[in-house]
């Protein structure tokens, strides 16, 4: 906690961090790409040498920096808020004013707990508050989100939030189906489960909305 005087701790940054944020450090941007492409390299090469492979043999040697680059470059480059897409908004010039859903949006994401792949779909709704988003830009935000060591309820809650605020409106829905990777290629092993997680905002927390957007999904 905060006292009269006291320095501000990274606890106490942490205690105020909304949940639905990632958790962070403050410095986490300190460093650029470039050094922390290096630096997850020798880490990497690391564990590859205390697995007893030999980081000399032609197929491995530059596994370390490949996989340091697509570390940051790309499976956990939505950690980055500087990476987040913009939306590009237009007018609503026929005053649609119906629910718009995208549905079966590709989410590929890793678990936060083993660094595992989680793979599914997302469905996004929204009522336009005036403009209307351009729709790859949902699947964009959806990657943004996803691009992150997650759980699967706060992606969820990401994704929420990343569309409301872009359209302004909290006229927003978002439904999560995803297959964990934890949970089927190790552990219990179960290759048939899925996990559902949704959000409703809004207008969406009335019954017959959500049921409306619930049918458009095929749930
Ligand atoms: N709520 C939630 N749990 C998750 C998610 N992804 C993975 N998990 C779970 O996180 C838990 C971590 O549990 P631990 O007991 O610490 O890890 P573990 O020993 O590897 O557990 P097992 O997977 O059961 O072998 C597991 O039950 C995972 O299934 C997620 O998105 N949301
Ligand atoms: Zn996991």
């Amino acid at each position: 906690m905060i006292h009269n005087n006291d320095q501000i701790t990274d606890t106490d940054i942490a205690y105020f961090a909304p949940a639905y944020d990632t958790p962070l450090r403050p410095d986490a941007f300190d460093l650029d790409d470039e050094t922390k492409i290096q630096l997850i390299q020798n880490h990497f090469a690391g564990i590859m040498h205390v697995l007893g492979l030999d980081l000399d043999d032609d197929s491995l040697k530059d596994t370390p920096k490949r996989v340091a680059k697509m570390y940051v470059k790309e499976i956990f480059s939505g950690l980055n808020p500087s990476n987040k897409p913009v939306p590009t908004l237009f007018k609503n010039p026929f005053s649609y004013n119906q629910m718009l859903v995208e549905r079966n949006i590709s989410v590929f994401s890793n678990c936060e707990h083993h660094f595992v792949p989680i793979t599914g779909k997302a469905h996004v709704a929204y009522f336009s508050n005036g403009e209307v988003i351009g729709l790859s830009k949902l699947n964009r935000i959806v990657q943004y989100c996803s691009q992150r060591p997650q759980i699967q309820e706060r992606l969820t809650i990401q994704i929420a939030n990343e569309i409301k605020e872009a359209l302004g409106t909290e006229d927003v829905a978002v439904i999560v189906d995803a297959h964990h990777h934890c949970v089927s290629s190790r552990g219990v092993r179960d290759i048939n489960s899925t996990t559902l997680t949704a959000e409703y905002c809004g207008r969406f927390r009335e019954a017959d909305v959500k049921n409306e957007f619930l049918k458009y999904i095929g749930s």
